[in-house]
């Protein structure tokens, strides 16, 4: 069966106009069945601030109170998805815009209070991924488009990291056809050194990963983006690659292998 591109594009790229606008463009472009993803953390910390609540961060996750619920889901399936959508439709992708309360795409736990209390952030149920969905929806010809809000089945919404949804969905359009992963972001992939961007990293292994790890070449955000890659991987997604907004129709960026 034909592969199933699954797309993700983080909160730099969502938050650039230009970057966004040129990334659409090739993302219509590419041929075949597709999935997008988007973060937009940063947007979310925007609207935030102008709504005079506080912004607490740990581990690069978003502790996230009712309010921030609030905040978070009317900036990530409102604002930001509705835009993507409207710019895929008027490129002539038909895309519909969904948060995991959506044809029950997504289904999510409330992560537990200890050690820490993240609020209301899930974490994916194992086959929290509705893949019948994803099958209906590519077949029917229509381009899903995730954020980062999933429910949990019982009336609440809950907050996931962006990656994650991405490597979840992934697998379960793996359960469907053949699935490669790509995380597309503001930097040519994993870099040796940000501030060189002839430095780019073209592939990392385990082995690889631990080494980068322990010279603290790879940290922040990075983490979690290359854990979820493994992830991916250890359950059967076939490739996954962490690129450039603008190099996704390039051979450019960093693979994942195991
Ligand atoms: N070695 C590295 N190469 C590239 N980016 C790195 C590296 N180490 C840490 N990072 C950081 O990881 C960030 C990407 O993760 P994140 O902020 O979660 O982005 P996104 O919103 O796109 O998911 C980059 O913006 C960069 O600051
Ligand atoms: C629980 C949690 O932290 N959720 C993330 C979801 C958005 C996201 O991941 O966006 P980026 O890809 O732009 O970072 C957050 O609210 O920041």
């Amino acid at each position: 069966m034909e592969t199933i591109k699954v797309i993700k594009i983080g909160g730099n790229v969502v938050d650039n106009p230009d970057a966004l606008a040129r990334f659409v463009n090739d993302f219509v472009k590419l041929p075949g069945k597709k999935i997008l993803v988007h973060g937009g953390g940063k947007e979310a910390t925007r609207m935030s601030a102008r709504l005079d609540i506080p912004t607490t961060m740990i581990e690069g996750r978003r502790v996230t109170t009712r309010e921030t619920l609030d905040v978070v889901t009317m900036v990530y399936a409102g604002l930001v998805n509705k835009r993507i959508v409207s710019m895929l439709q008027a490129a002539g992708c038909n895309a519909i815009g969904l948060t995991g309360a959506d044809g029950n795409a997504i289904t999510a736990t409330r992560r537990k209070p200890k050690p820490i209390d993240y609020g209301f952030v899930g974490d994916i149920k194992p086959e929290g991924v509705n893949s019948s969905l994803i099958a209906s929806l590519l077949e029917a010809g229509i381009t899903p488009v995730y954020c980062a809000i999933t429910h949990d089945g019982n009336g609440t919404l809950l907050n996931c990291n962006a990656d994650t949804i991405a490597s979840s969905v992934a697998i379960g359009a793996s359960r469907v056809a053949p699935a490669e992963l790509i995380f597309c972001f503001e930097q040519p992939g994993v870099m040796e050194d940000l501030d060189r961007p002839d430095s780019l990293i073209s592939l990392i292994t385990p082995d690889i990963y631990s080494d980068l790890r322990a010279r603290n070449i790879v940290n922040k955000g990075m983490i979690p983006k290359i854990d979820n890659a493994f992830a991916a991987i250890d359950a059967g997604v076939s490739s996954v690659t962490i690129k450039h907004s603008d190099a996704l129709t390039t051979d450019r960026g960093t693979v994942i292998r195991k």
